[in-house]
């Protein structure tokens, strides 16, 4: 390519960047009239509500129908998830608390689902991220619920029990784990791999293979391991791209979970209720009689109605020894007249249903 038509080409990008940079500042103010609209229409007493999850749903929706490329539907649907947290800043920034500390892949999940325009806010534990939420001092909370390899996430579902929470939302994530050393570590003298629990399970096989008689050391969060490898001689540390750029550190083995679709999937909570966008999801707990055929009880209502469950959990319950409360997650919305006719059905056998929220099905 000469240079002369290089240079015409950046003329043209120039040109184009000045009229996307005019179309956003002229979304950006349109964002700014929603705001005054909802507070204009307010009713006595009423709190304004300005984040819909419902709307940003579809907004990413249509964004990525009617995407021609060559950016693919996931990258332009992220570059407007950015357009939007930022519109949403000037209306109102969101505050978000998360599992911490930062650099967790529950921090890039918060990412993910909000954008990077709100104020987030790491927290030591995933009760502490419920108790932030259910005390009023962040919008909205970000926790881990199930892992594709290594399954539900305990203290999530159990701090639904004690919290009165809204899921408002969920975000998958695709987790890649690196064994990451500081820049002093000496590599062929690694005594020690930190990480959380979850991780080094996930990373079970790899470890076998490579580091079969080095010690796992489990930690709050792999983030958590990420900065203790930092200043360490003779230790690694297993967690994803996020920790590893945040504390500087060497990559000496990239994506070493053993299952190459290992994903996580994230819940938003908050106590906003999220109205139907026709691609929903709900989740329920329900705790049914300790009496033979009881989860067959529970499950017949949903095979009659043709409805998609999407997932079932068992947890103790806490009322008694030796019984349970099913924790269901099934597509649609508890608003609509199908979904809330099975409810009816299973409260009338159920000891206890409890909807934990409706929210739209991931877009990202
Ligand atoms: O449509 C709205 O209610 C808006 O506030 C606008 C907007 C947007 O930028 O498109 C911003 C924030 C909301 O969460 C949803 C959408």
């Amino acid at each position: 390519m000469s240079e002369q038509e290089l240079k015409a080409l950046r003329v043209r990008i120039d040109a184009l960047d000045s009229k996307v940079l005019e179309l956003i500042s002229e979304r950006a103010r349109c964002a700014q009239e929603v705001a005054r609209v909802k507070m204009a229409s307010l009713a006595e007493g009423e709190v304004p509500v300005f984040y819909r999850p419902e709307r940003e749903a579809q907004v990413l929706k249509r964004v990525m129908e009617r995407n021609q490329g060559p950016l693919g539907n996931e990258e332009m649907a992220r570059l407007f998830r950015e357009i939007m947290s930022s519109c949403l800043a000037l209306e109102q920034p969101l505050k978000v608390a998360y599992l911490g500390p930062e650099g967790t892949f529950t921090q890039a999940a918060a990412m993910k689902h909000f954008g990077h325009a709100v104020i987030s806010k790491p927290m030591a534990a995933i009760d502490e991220v419920f108790r932030e939420v259910a005390a009023g001092a962040v919008n909205f909370g970000v926790v881990p619920v199930e892992n594709s390899t290594e399954g539900a996430v305990n203290h999530t579902l159990d701090s639904f029990l004690e919290h009165d929470m809204v899921i408002c939302g969920e975000v998958e994530l695709r987790i890649h784990h690196h064994l990451l050393v500081g820049e002093n570590t000496k590599t062929d003298s690694i005594s020690r791999i930190y990480s959380h629990a979850q991780s080094l399970a996930q990373c079970r096989k790899w470890l076998d293979a490579h580091y079969p008689n080095v010690e796992r050391v489990a930690v709050s969060s792999n983030a958590e391991a990420a900065k203790r490898v930092k200043g360490e001689w003779n230790s690694a540390a297993i967690a994803g791209d996020m920790a590893a750029g945040l504390y500087d550190l060497t990559r000496l083995a990239e994506k070493i979970e053993d299952r190459p679709d290992n994903s996580t999937r994230f819940l938003m909570i908050g106590n906003q209720e999220v109205p139907p966008t026709g691609d929903d999801k709900t989740s329920i707990i329900v705790s049914m009689s300790n009496k033979p055929g009881a989860l067959h009880e529970l499950l017949v209502p949903f095979h009659d109605n043709g409805i998609d469950l999407t997932r079932i959990e068992t947890r103790p319950s806490r009322s008694g020894k030796w019984t349970y409360v099913f924790f269901i997650d099934f597509v649609g919305h508890h608003r609509d007249p199908l979904i809330k006719g099975v409810l009816e059905k299973i409260s009338q056998e159920a000891v206890a249903l409890k909807v934990l929220g409706s929210y739209p099905k991931a877009v990202l």
